[in-house]
């Protein structure tokens, strides 16, 4: 068996006397997209941060690949490891070239020709690099926001709820076009939504949390088939319901 890409085994973090994430053992094979769902507070974005090093765990131990990140320098997790969050935050001085370009140098990449490459990998004009952020769109900036996660070639991409600020039309684009850049790349994906169709139609597996702990994890299929237990067939049944009200609504009803 190959190592998984991510092994969480144990992990626990509390804040105060209030448990975030408690005891969590998890196995993310290669080339997978996993998303984390659950309600406001159950742990999602503590567990994904433990990742990358955000935040670090009181017990058990992340590891990529068989290697603890614990024993990882933050320069090289950065290389390994991308990270698009909500509002992405592009340094606003610099133009779309600068900002990319950035994250190519601190990887100690080359920037000259591969601003170019990144924004053709994530649909936008080559013509944008010369955009300051503050004439983007919200969906352009978090194009930007991705490209630059992807600048150092990571095998790895965290996200947390990375679309979430965006209209629907724009989201489900964007949602689509990661996707396939997810299988193009052979990347392995953890995503963090609060949206349950999101997860449905993106990931290959659904991580369900709830107080911390996981209480599903299951392919979409199965979730949509009620194998998920009380607490994921909640949020399923919320665009399951929407879903019926429309198709009652075109049908006249
Ligand atoms: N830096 C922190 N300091 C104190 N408490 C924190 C901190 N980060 C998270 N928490 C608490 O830990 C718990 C889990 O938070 P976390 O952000 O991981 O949940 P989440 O499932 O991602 O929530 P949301 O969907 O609202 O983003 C919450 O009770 C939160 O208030």
């Amino acid at each position: 068996m190959p190592q998984p890409a991510i092994r969480f085994t144990g992990v626990r973090k509390a804040f105060g006397s209030s448990v975030a994430v408690a005891d969590v053992s998890l196995d993310v094979a290669a080339g997978q997209f996993v998303a984390l769902v659950g309600a406001s507070g159950s742990g999602k974005s503590t567990l994904l941060r433990t990742v990358n090093r955000l935040v670090e765990p009181d017990a058990g131990r992340v590891l990529l690949a068989g290697e603890d990140v614990a024993d990882v320098s933050l320069p090289q997790l950065r290389r390994r490891i991308g990270y698009v969050f909500q509002h992405i935050g592009l340094f606003p001085h610099m133009d779309v070239a600068g900002n990319i370009g950035l994250a190519l140098r601190l990887a100690g990449r080359d920037a000259d020709g591969r601003v170019g490459e990144l924004l053709d990998l994530i649909g936008l004009p080559r013509d944008f690099a010369s955009r300051m952020p503050a004439g983007l769109s919200g969906g352009q900036a978090q194009r930007v926001g991705v490209a630059r996660a992807l600048a150092a070639g990571p095998s790895i991409m965290l996200m947390d709820e990375p679309f979430g600020a965006l209209d629907p039309v724009t989201r489900d684009g964007l949602g689509r076009a990661y996707r396939a850049l997810h299988d193009r790349l052979g990347m392995t994906t953890m995503m963090v939504t609060h949206d349950m169709a999101e997860a449905l139609l993106m990931a290959d597996r659904i991580v369900v949390m709830d107080r911390g702990a996981i209480v599903a994890d299951l392919p979409p299929a199965a979730l949509l088939a009620g194998e998920g237990g009380e607490v994921a067939q909640a949020l399923v049944a919320v665009p399951r319901d929407q879903a019926e009200r429309l198709r009652a609504l075109e049908a006249g009803g």
